[in-house]
């Protein structure tokens, strides 16, 4: 991990926080957007989505890695001055379009981004959750609240301790609000996700129910969870997982769910309900 304080441009009384209708901050550090760019490490052999990829300070260096690049651009004017500049890059494509409905790969892919803030959960939603593609690696900055909340050791909802079951969710390292221009209100963070060894469908089911048991009725026991959950008690299993039958669900990390929705399904416990009851999904949402 980098110990280097990130340097942004010479700071200068111009550059002070200033009104931005636009809402857009634009990366202004070589040395964040490398470490960026170095986190997920692509190849010539690799597909590299950039969600929200403004005026090319990601983009350009991203494609001077060899791998295939595709610059998700939802302004048209930015979109059109990128192909533009970048237009002798073979290996890049714009796609002018929302992130929130381009299409997710079904191959493997890799995200690198400084996303738009106001996208974020619904952005990692679609990044995160089973249904359409997931990337096997993702470097992002985004708010540094949002990264704090994501990596807390036992998440505050059930759906970020799902994603966190399934994702090795790592805060890299903060990146002060110098080094965007203009110079937003809040500091931004540099995030490091990387995909877990994928779940069996029974895995995820068992783990999603506990997880949704769980955050229902976190003072619950993990007994009372594993048996709303699967219907059965395991009180051996639930040992083998680093765990006590009583120990209060509130106080169970993602990796502790996930490693005990192992042993559940390899030692044959069926979840008791489908994916999610109405009443978890609507828990499950709230943020
Ligand atoms: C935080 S800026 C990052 C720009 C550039 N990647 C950088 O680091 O300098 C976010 C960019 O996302 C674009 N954007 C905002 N909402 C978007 C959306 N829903 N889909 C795709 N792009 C979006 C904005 O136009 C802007 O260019």
């Amino acid at each position: 991990m980098p110990s280097r304080k990130p340097r942004g441009p010479r700071r200068t009384t111009r550059d002070a926080p200033r009104p931005n209708p636009s809402g857009v901050h634009f990366l202004a550090s070589n040395q964040i957007i490398d470490g960026l760019i170095r986190s997920c490490a692509p190849a010539p052999a690799d597909l590299v989505i950039e969600f929200g990829s403004g005026n090319g300070a990601i983009t350009a260096p991203l494609t001077r890695t060899g791998a295939r690049v595709i610059a998700v651009e939802r302004d048209p004017a930015f979109a059109r001055k990128l192909r533009t500049r970048l237009d002798d890059k073979e290996n890049l494509r714009v796609v002018t379009t929302d992130a929130r409905t381009f299409p997710l790969p079904r191959k493997d892919f890799l995200v690198v981004a400084s996303i738009p803030y106001s996208i974020s959960t619904s952005l990692l939603r679609r990044l995160l959750n089973p249904g359409g593609g997931t990337p096997r690696k993702a470097g992002l900055i985004v708010e540094w609240g949002f990264a704090k909340r994501l990596t807390t050791a036992v998440p505050r909802t059930a759906e970020l301790a799902w994603w966190a079951a399934r994702f090795d969710i790592t805060l890299v390292r903060k990146v002060p609000a110098h080094c965007f221009r203009p110079i937003p209100s809040v500091d931004s963070a540099q995030l490091f996700i990387e995909r877990k060894p994928q779940l069996s469908k029974g895995e995820g089911r068992t783990l999603r129910a506990m997880i949704e048991a769980a955050y229902l009725s976190p003072r619950h026991g993990v007994r009372n969870v594993v048996t709303a959950a699967t219907g059965t008690r395991s009180p051996r299993l639930v040992l083998a997982a680093g765990l006590t039958p009583g120990t209060r669900a509130d106080t169970v990390k993602p990796a502790q769910w996930a490693r005990l929705a192992h042993l559940l399904t390899a030692h044959g416990e069926p979840q008791r309900s489908g994916d999610c009851s109405p009443a978890c999904s609507r828990q499950a949402r709230k943020r």
